[in-house]
């Protein structure tokens, strides 16, 4: 936990790093910095300079080459002949990052990274997972297009053993500690990359969160730039919120219409009588916001056809769970770590709440609904 906790933090540095250089007005960094996936997704820098590095320091940390790691890229891209002045940037990025490794209590390579070291870190990351042994699940960017857009993302870093997942670290570098912070934050982050985009060091405004499967107990921590500055003891105890009841509660859900039906958990929420308005957000910021309370619900369902991967759940389900929340797909089943990159049995979609009464009655409303829809 310790390690995954360490590098996730150090991870979270080369993020914000990469995304104030992509906020910079016509950034010449920037029109470079972000390419198109063959689905139309994003993918930049900063998602192949964190599956570098976390590839890289914990298999420093276990001292295992072969050390067994599920991640969302390859090196596809950055090897072509096309990739050339993206891997350039890549490699600029990671070692910007490692020198540093140090203030986070790990260890520096011993020369400069090259392309090659940086390819081949990636590539690293190419286990397939499964129902036996112990493999690291890494999303290194998730909500990329949040990240692109300088709004929410998260770095998130799980661990699975024998298809359970028994710790997950979320990185959240746009989500400050309180709540309260997040409209001044938002607002002042988007004035700033205006004018002149924050520099990392005076950049503390987001959060890592962690839980250990079977704990019963979820933590916070800011986000720091020193680790060596942070006192383990400013870690905070998570919990669920205790609204049960839903004209009080508040759900969230992606903010892209491509990736679940609004109008569907519209329907829901009108029929198991949530007044609030949703709360779009991009990322696990959407698991770290149950696990510490800010919002009660949680609902995903994407179109036909579309398979959840383990890297978009692994690391907020085990904070969700360990904070009191309950995380289930649409059927009430748990969401199953155990086959693969996929989620495969999925039940319509995902539904996380912040207790067994919501939750209830969320599943429910699937049910009484589901027929009528068009989905
Ligand atoms: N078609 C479709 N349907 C459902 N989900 C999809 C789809 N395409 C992609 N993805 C995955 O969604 C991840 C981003 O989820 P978000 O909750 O951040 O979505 S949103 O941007 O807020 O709409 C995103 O994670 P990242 O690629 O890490 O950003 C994808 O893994
Ligand atoms: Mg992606
Ligand atoms: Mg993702
Ligand atoms: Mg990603």
């Amino acid at each position: 936990m310790e390690v995954a906790v360490r590098v996730v933090q150090a991870a979270c540095t080369l993020c914000q790093r990469v995304q104030s250089s992509l906020l910079l007005p016509a950034s010449a960094s920037a029109s470079g910095s972000v390419h198109s996936k063959i689905d139309r997704s994003p993918v930049t820098v900063a998602d192949w300079g964190v599956q570098a590095i976390v590839s890289w320091l914990l298999s420093d940390c276990f001292q295992d080459e072969n050390i067994s790691i599920v991640a969302e890229e390859d090196d596809e891209t950055l090897s072509s002949s096309d990739g050339a002045a993206l891997l350039e940037s890549v490699v600029a990025a990671v070692n910007g990052c490692l020198i540093e490794a140090p203030k986070y209590g790990l260890r520096s390579p011993e020369k400069e990274f090259k392309a090659h070291d940086i390819l081949q870190a990636i590539r690293r990351c190419s286990s397939i997972g499964g129902p036996k042994g112990r493999f690291w699940v890494l999303d290194p960017v998730d909500g990329t297009l949040g990240f692109v857009r300088g709004d929410q993302y998260a770095v998130a870093l799980a661990l699975i053993e024998d298809g359970e997942v028994v710790l997950g670290v979320l990185g959240c570098p746009n989500y400050p500690m309180k709540k309260e912070w997040l409209n001044y934050h938002q607002r002042y982050y988007r004035l700033m990359s205006k004018v002149s985009p924050p520099t990392s060091g005076s950049w503390h405004k987001g959060c890592v969160m962690y839980a250990h499967r079977g704990c019963g107990q979820a933590w916070m921590q800011p986000l720091v730039h020193d680790f060596g500055k942070l006192d383990w003891r400013n870690s905070r105890e998570v919990r669920v919120s205790t609204v049960s009841d839903p004209i009080s509660a508040t759900f969230c859900e992606p903010v892209e219409k491509a990736n679940t039906s609004h109008s569907f958990t519209a329907g829901l929420a009108h029929s198991v009588g949530l007044r609030k308005q949703p709360l779009r957000v991009y990322s696990m910021v959407k698991y770290a916001a149950i696990a510490r309370g800010d919002v009660e619900i949680f609902m995903k369902f994407a179109r036909a056809g579309y398979k959840e991967k383990i890297w978009d759940h692994a690391a907020g389900v085990v904070i969700i769970r360990e904070a009191g929340g309950v995380i289930t797909d649409a059927g009430g089943r748990p969401l199953d770590f155990s086959r693969g990159v996929f989620l495969e049995g999925l039940d319509r979609g995902i539904i996380a709440c912040s207790g067994p009464l919501l939750h209830h009655r969320i599943v429910g409303a699937v049910d009484a609904s589901w027929n009528s829809s068009t989905l």
